[in-house]
């Protein structure tokens, strides 16, 4: 039965497309007559032509009135029959091409169906994938399509599923506004070689902007089913779309660019064979590739235009082959990359070829081309090893660069199995070409994060690129793709590698375009990058502590107070931001026998006193005292004496010198460490302490009537209650409640249990409730400050985690890029995940700090 199915489509050259109509649900030749214009996607007949062909088997189905509801068996000789007779017509089905195109341009469907149905309503039930997280299952053909499987022809059609993207993995929603960073897909046609072996194009682009990849699975039960992964870019280019349309939409803003005196690159990316040097230097005959086309464009614009008469064109073309460079227009002589003063990188002996026409152009590009090293992939019989790199400069008459251009045919990605021979040097290159793709990765990584730090060096690729990357350049990557089923999980990779990295990058670079103020962008940086020294650390710390000493009244003092302890060394400062003249309330310090080397503190008559109760008392951030050495410091009254005097205490105590405020640095770990210790002692040995400071904090603030006195109290409660080891506690909450009292919160409180960094879990923020209220409340800020401290050692230990993980990754040479990259894809998205979720909740609290600083007043009128 099927049999006739597979002969009707054989007829009109749609063979190779077989397998997709039986998946999904078309199996016999009656059924074609249900299908519409809109399943043909869904069934991979993608191109004009192939719709045409389908269309006209439709319509010959439909004129022979044969229903899928009736019995077949006639049907299918009657129609064998209908069809021998189309075979022996033979080319003149395909090439009733034009009519059948306006046929198809005219077929309206009065109701077109929908082609996807949601899985709620669909009772098929296929065990396994519908319950995996991120995955939708979707039909790919209407409901009555579904009635086939009663005709009892085959077995049930296989169900198609949808993966959805993660909440932080959004595949890139395509920006409509123009970008420095351009991103596109190029799918190519199935080749002679994929279409012999009856490979199914797995690949269709449904828009010019979205590309889905169907990835043919198989069940725990081994029931095939079909996965989509759905990915968007600013251009999606099918096997229609020529080298002119694609230079159209990537190469050719860039060209003007250049033209306007700027740096350019464009990158072609993707698999062995799957069209990159297609791409780049086009097919003879007269199929240019982009090279040719942008000269074209150059010289054209040159002698159109008479401002630069004096402007010349001159190109360089060198490889990039096992970590060395070779100058394909100087008989491979060897080439270095150097740096200069203002670090610059210049190729050395790089031969530079001034050309005046497009022919010249070519010539010298053949002439490259010809040297460049070429092997055999398990893909591509002439496969490119090697980066190439093409650079069109324009000179003026003093030879001075006047804008830049880069072409970068990307060595193919190969997986080592692929390999049909994997001799030595080929498992050279293979590691190379992957090395450098990784560290291509890196950098753009590392640019997105706007980090100070880019690894240019990790590969003589970025290296050689890295004048490109940076200043007012533009970039375009094309990823090219094969459609053919069996390069499947190459395809996936390629657009997971370019969408990940491109499309987050620009994504991010776009958002930071609406943060306003300037203040605040930089704040956010800092939250972004958490992965620094403890001394980076300590410098963020310190930018956010000046920032909410912005916002706190002027006539406010800070001062802050070191208790040095004999036994651990322990600095601990207090930012006692709130004191004032109206309500003085002083803090000394004690130095501590014990791990308790807390500031003992305790109120008399509206003085917070430590010589009356010495009991331990969790300070706040030990960092503070770095921060509070560039702060203004202010004392009153018998505070400054006091202070004074202890200082001097603590000082001769430590063996210092008196009046240096500096303390030894220790490292972060120490400081938890010391933090954690003292918060154990207080909640374990004298839980008692924290209420008796906090009873005593609450009746000051009943005393006072000053607001502004109430809300500073506030924030030394919270101060005060800090939990070191996860930034929450009970003291906080009873603070919050005995503030709350006096208006002072809103928002809920929540405790976290304590929990050994190490034994939570990898993104916890993912998981915690943001309780954290925008109302710009200095204790919500401050409150929110704690969090991010403890969320830092968490993202540490989540760092170190995934270098160890990246290294271990590293010492697999025999890995293939493919599976290398997607794993450590894993890796990162782990880390990005966390990070995240962390950015998130401290998204509020950049947000309060930022309207704050806008509007100071705020804080009071609160
Ligand atoms: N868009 C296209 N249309 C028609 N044929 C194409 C297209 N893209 C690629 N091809 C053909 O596919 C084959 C492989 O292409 P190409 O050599 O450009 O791949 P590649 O990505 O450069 O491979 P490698 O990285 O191994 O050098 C060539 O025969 C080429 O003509």
């Amino acid at each position: 039965m099927t049999f006739c199915l597979y002969e009707c489509l054989r007829a009109v050259g749609l063979q190779q497309h077989y397998a997709r109509f039986t998946s999904a649900g078309v199996c016999r030749a009656a059924h074609l007559s249900e299908l519409t214009i809109e399943d043909y996607p869904h069934l991979g007949i993608c191109t004009m032509e192939e719709r045409a062909r389908l269309f006209d088997l439709v319509q010959m189905i439909k004129r022979n009135k044969f229903k899928p509801d009736a019995d077949n068996l006639p049907f299918d000789h009657h129609l064998e029959e209908s069809f021998n007779s189309a075979i022996t017509r033979g080319t003149s089905m395909h090439n009733s091409d034009n009519i059948l195109l306006s046929r198809c341009a005219s077929f309206q469907n009065p109701n077109p169906r929908s082609t996807i149905v949601s899985s709620e309503t669909s009772t098929n039930k296929t065990p396994g994938p519908q319950n995996r997280k991120g995955i939708s299952r979707k039909q790919s053909l209407p409901p009555d399509m579904k009635r086939t499987t009663s005709f009892g022809c085959m077995a049930k059609p296989t169900p198609v599923f949808e993966v959805k993207a993660a909440a932080n993995y959004n595949y890139g929603l395509p920006l409509k506004v123009p970008h420095r960073i351009t991103v596109c897909v190029r799918k190519r046609p199935l080749t002679r070689v994929e279409s012999r072996r009856k490979e199914s194009d797995v690949v269709t682009a449904p828009s010019g902007e979205c590309v889905i990849v169907h990835e043919s699975k198989d069940a725990v039960d081994l029931s095939p089913y079909i996965l989509e992964h759905r990915f968007y870019f600013d251009h999606v280019f099918d096997e229609r779309n020529s080298n002119e349309d694609v230079y159209q939409n990537t190469a050719y803003p860039l060209v003007q660019h250049m033209l306007n005196g700027g740096n350019a690159t464009c990158f072609a990316y993707g698999q062995t064979g799957a069209g990159k040097t297609h791409t780049m230097l086009g097919s003879p005959p007269g199929r240019p590739g982009l090279y040719a086309l942008a000269v074209r464009d150059i010289f054209t614009h040159l002698s159109a235009t008479r401002t630069h008469p004096s402007l010349q064109v001159f190109v360089s073309f060198f490889e990039i082959y096992c970590g060395q460079l070779y100058d394909l227009l100087d008989h491979r002589k060897r080439l270095f990359a150097r740096e200069d003063g203002q670090k610059m990188v210049h190729i050395s002996g790089l031969r530079h070829v001034r050309v005046d026409s497009v022919n010249s152009l070519l010539e010298v590009i053949s002439h490259g081309t010809k040297t460049r090293t070429q092997g055999m992939s398990g893909v591509n019989p002439c496969s490119s090893r090697s980066h190439a790199l093409l650079q069109i400069q324009l000179r003026n008459s003093n030879q001075q660069i006047a804008g830049r251009m880069w072409f970068v045919d990307l060595a193919g990605s190969e997986r080592a199995s692929d390999t049909k021979e994997p001799d030595k040097q080929s498992r050279m290159e293979g590691a190379e070409i992957n090395q450098s793709l990784l560290a291509l990765k890196e950098c753009i990584r590392a640019l997105d994060r706007d980090q100070s730090h880019t690894p240019f060096r990790q590969s003589k690729l970025t290296q050689v690129l890295k004048n490109a990357f940076i200043g007012d350049s533009m970039t375009c990557m094309i990823a090219n793709i094969s459609p053919g089923h069996g390069a499947t999980e190459h395809t996936l990779n390629t657009l997971r590698y370019a969408d990940r990295k491109w499309i987050e990058l620009r994504r991010r670079v776009e958002s930071s375009r609406d943060i306003n103020s300037k203040e605040e962008k930089e704040l956010k940086r800092d939250f972004q990058d958490f992965d620094g020294s403890s001394e980076e650390r300590k410098m963020h710390l310190r930018r956010y502590h000046e920032a909410l000493q912005k916002f706190i009244p002027s006539t406010s003092s800070s001062f802050h107070l070191e208790t040095p302890s004999p036994q651990t060394s322990i600095s601990s400062s207090i930012p006692l931001s709130f004191l004032r003249h109206s309500s003085s309330l002083s803090v000394s310090a004690n130095g501590c026998s014990g791990p308790e080397e807390y500031l003992d503190t305790d109120a008399v008559g509206g003085e917070v006193r430590t010589e009356a109760n010495r009991r331990p008392f969790p300070l706040t951030t030990g960092e503070f005292h770095s921060l509070n050495e560039s702060a203004p410091v202010q004392h009153y009254n018998h505070s400054e004496t006091r202070c004074e005097q202890v200082r001097g205490e603590s000082q001769k105590k430590l063996g210092g010198a008196t009046g240096d405020k500096r303390v030894p640095k220790r490292s972060a770990g120490t400081d938890i460490q010391h933090r954690r210790l003292a918060w154990d002692a207080t909640q374990q040995k004298d839980p008692v302490n924290v209420t008796t400071i906090l009873t005593n904090l609450k009746a000051q603030v009943s005393d006072s009537n000053d607001s502004e006195d109430r809300k500073a109290l506030g924030v030394e409660i919270h101060n005060a209650s800090y939990s070191p080891a996860d930034g929450m506690c009970s003291a906080k909450q009873e603070a919050a409640a005995v503030v709350s009292g006096c208006g002072l919160f809103s928002h809920t409180l929540e405790s976290t249990p304590q929990q050994d960094p190490a034994e939570r879990p990898l993104s916890p923020a993912c998981e915690q409730t943001n309780t954290f209220s925008t109302s710009g409340k200095l204790s919500d800020v401050c409150l929110e400050f704690s969090n991010a401290e403890s969320h830092w050692e968490q993202l540490k230990e989540m760092d170190a985690l995934c270098h160890k993980e990246g290294l271990l990754l590293h010492q697999q040479p025999d890995m293939g890029f493919g599976e290398y990259v997607h794993r450590l894809e894993e890796i990162m998205e782990k880390k990005a995940q966390c990070v995240h979720s962390m950015r998130a909740q401290l998204q509020p609290y950049l947000k309060t700090i930022i309207s704050i600083m806008n509007n100071p007043s705020s804080i009071s009128s609160r």
